[in-house]
């Protein structure tokens, strides 16, 4: 799964951007026989303009507004960094999946709630299951720490600086996937 994250583009060009990361995801996954899903953060308009799902925080637009705009098919994720905010969504009832962060503090984002740690990452993770949430986690992971997060049984990792900044991202998201499926609970 991709997801296009940018906080500086305008909305034309930002549609842009994710209308040509969604033709060479939709391109490449043919060639490899496979769906590669890609998800829009925040910009619902330009996900309901190019058909494509959504990832919304605490304070963008509520994920059942989100599910009116895309309809019952969009895969809609919202960030959670504790509990009572993961109760809320849950209430809500509009999510499929939450991403759950930071785990570590990260220099990527420094705007967050304080930092989750892997504790209660396996907490959160084990009450959104409870609730049919899908629980990825994300902040500060790396190829050195993905093995210590699939330990949690969460579902997934979301890595910005362990793959866009790296000299090799091809690599580095193969190790990253390896990494985390070889150490995931039975
Ligand atoms: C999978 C996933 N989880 C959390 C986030 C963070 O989203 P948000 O809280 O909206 O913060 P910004 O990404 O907008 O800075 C995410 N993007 N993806
Ligand atoms: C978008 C986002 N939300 C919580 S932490 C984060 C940034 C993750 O970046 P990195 O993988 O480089 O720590």
């Amino acid at each position: 799964m991709i997801q296009v994250r940018d906080k500086d583009l305008d909305d034309d060009a930002f549609v842009e951007l994710a209308r040509q990361v969604r033709d060479v995801a939709r391109e490449v996954g043919e060639q490899h026989g496979r769906e590669i899903t890609v998800i829009v953060n925040d910009r619902v308009e330009a996900a309901r303009e190019l058909g494509l799902d959504v990832h919304v925080g605490q304070g963008d637009m509520p994920a059942s507004q989100v599910r009116e705009l895309l309809g019952a098919e969009a895969i809609i994720g919202v960030s959670v960094s504790n509990a009572e905010q993961l109760e809320g969504v849950i209430a809500e009832g509009s999510a499929d999946v939450v991403g759950i962060g930071p785990i570590w503090n990260t220099a990527t984002k420094t705007d967050t709630d304080p930092a989750v740690g892997l504790e209660q990452l396996a907490s959160l993770t084990t009450r959104a299951h409870e609730a049919g949430i899908v629980a990825v986690a994300i902040g500060g992971i790396s190829i050195r720490n993905a093995s210590e997060v699939a330990a949690t049984g969460c579902d997934g990792i979301c890595v910005v600086s362990a793959i866009a900044g790296s000299e090799d991202p091809a690599t580095s998201a193969t190790f990253l996937r390896r990494e985390f499926v070889m150490n995931q609970p039975l």
